[in-house]
């Protein structure tokens, strides 16, 4: 009793029905085959889940028995041989990396100890739209607020200065996650074809020389970041994760005990390098989109934050978050019609399943759409209009427990950088409302801003997000 699904063509399935936008093309098809759908990508079958029904069942009960992560060519290699966090199987060294993430980068601890960095970079980031404001020249928002999240996160995990960095510069350090990203998200046909057929064909498209060019410059970067961190010896500042793990990649350990490794320690590397720089700056990016399209949810926001925080404050702290409460209205709307990653990480079933009432064989590929999940009608009035205040008296939240809205995951393998994201993302956001009016370039109304999506499985937005800043008068 397998879910409905289109049929596919001899020996690649239904590769051929998906366009550049994985997310969209399921979302389409679920519209005529139903919100439990069966595909076949090459020789692999793949269920796809679009209810929120079934993201229950999926990230609630069988994530924790049943399911595991994907193993694709490309997550192996971009976590040292699944010895990340993201990419790893349900086994010990992800229980064990996971654990330390909680500890020694997520945690409430850790959490405050690196408040200064937000509120420092964020300062940095109001000087430069400063300049801007001065001469009344656009903003590429996009870049201005990648670079934000960029210089938060790899301060906060490397603890990495970029302007004091003689490495990378912010525009490598974009074109690296861009490209890592893109190759992470990309069909290797070893995956879905026959053993022999799938690894030719890699190697004459060119599909296996891309990926190892961009794991190549990733793993450059990441040496570099530990070489760094092995001649300057442990900072007197904070004491990051890559210096905790290097004390105990050094440290004798006891017999049987769980040996932490150089594939270890770069595997979370990468793990907060990808995970964390991009979905935060997308969310900064379609939260200043979606305001710059509907002025009066801007007005009401702008308002509302100077109302709360007063008037000529010189600079805005973690404090403030708590006050604004019409702020995370406005990102829950983003993250419900813009999540960051809309088919959260692909998982496999580890034994035949049964999921609402469908038979899911052993080793088929589960993938759960937020996108479509998030502008069902069944759980949405007017699904694709951008309205905060239907979240005023509702109890749904983004935290895992609401599986009509999903932008971290729910179940094990919930986003552990949750409570890191959202504070940069809602302070990011209240320092450029606060201190700046926003206005659209000469000669373009609400309805030419461009929607269009582009990305792999981190999706952004495809055109850069251009405003004009106005210090505000008070
Ligand atoms: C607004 C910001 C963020 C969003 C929207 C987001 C979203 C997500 C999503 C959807 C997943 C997959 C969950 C699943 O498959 O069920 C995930 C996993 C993950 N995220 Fe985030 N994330 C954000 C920020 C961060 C940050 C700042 C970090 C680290 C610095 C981070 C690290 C991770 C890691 C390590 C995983 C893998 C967890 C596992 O498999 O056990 N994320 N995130």
């Amino acid at each position: 009793n397998l879910p409905p699904g289109p049929k596919g063509l001899p020996i690649i399935g239904n590769l051929h029905q998906l366009g550049k936008s994985q997310h969209r093309s399921f979302h389409k098809l679920s519209q005529d085959y139903g919100p439990v759908m069966f595909l076949r990508f090459g020789v692999v079958p793949v269920v796809v889940f679009s209810t929120r029904e079934g993201a229950e069942e999926v990230l609630k009960t069988h994530d924790l028995e049943t399911c595991s992560r994907a193993k694709l060519t490309a997550t192996r290699l971009f976590s040292y041989n699944y010895k990340s966090i993201g990419f790893t199987q349900y086994n010990d060294d992800w229980k064990e990396m996971r654990k330390l993430a909680m500890t020694e980068l997520f945690s409430a601890k850790k959490l405050k100890a690196f408040r200064y960095i937000r509120e420092e970079e964020c300062e940095l980031l109001v000087k430069k739209i400063s300049k801007s404001a001065q001469t009344q020249t656009p903003v590429d928002l996009r870049k201005a607020l990648f670079s934000l999240t960029a210089s938060i996160v790899c301060r906060l995990g490397f603890g990495q200065k970029f302007n004091e960095c003689d490495f990378v510069d912010m525009d490598r350090v974009e074109e690296l996650v861009l490209e890592s990203e893109t190759n992470i998200g990309s069909f290797a046909f070893t995956d879905f074809f026959p053993p022999g057929i799938g690894w030719v064909i890699d190697r004459i498209s060119g599909r296996h020389s891309d990926l190892h060019k961009a794991f190549s410059k990733l793993s450059n970067f990441i040496q570099y970041v530990i070489d760094d961190h092995l001649k300057k010896g442990p900072s007197q500042e904070h004491s990051d994760i890559v210096h905790v793990m290097l004390d105990m990649i050094n440290k004798p350990s006891k017999a049987g005990s769980f040996k932490v490794t150089y594939d270890h320690l770069k595997g979370v590397m990468s793990d907060v390098f990808l995970a964390g720089v991009n979905p935060g700056s997308i969310s900064m990016i379609w939260a200043m989109t979606e305001l710059a399209r509907h002025p009066r949810v801007m007005k009401k926001l702008q308002q509302e934050i100077r109302e709360t925080l007063g008037d000529n404050k010189e600079k805005i702290t973690e404090q403030d978050l708590d006050k604004v409460q019409y702020l995370k209205f406005v990102f829950q709307e983003t993250f419900r019609l813009h999540p960051p990653a809309p088919l959260l990480l692909p998982r496999e079933a580890m034994s035949d399943l049964k999921i609402l009432g469908y038979d899911i064989p052993k080793n088929t590929m589960i993938e759960v759409n937020t996108y479509s999940i998030g502008r069902d009608p069944k759980y949405w009035e007017n699904p694709n209009d951008f309205i905060p205040e239907r979240f005023i008296d509702s109890p749904v939240e983004y935290y895992g427990q609401h599986f009509e809205l999903l932008p971290f995951g729910a179940g094990r393998r919930i986003c552990p950088g949750i409570n890191t994201g959202l504070t940069i993302v809602e302070l990011g956001l209240l320092n450029v409302l606060y201190f700046f009016d926003w206005s659209l370039p000469d000669g373009m109304t609400t309805k030419d801003i461009d929607m269009e999506e582009a990305g792999a499985f981190v999706v952004g937005k495809k055109v850069p997000l251009e405003l004009i800043p106005t210090p505000h008068k008070w």
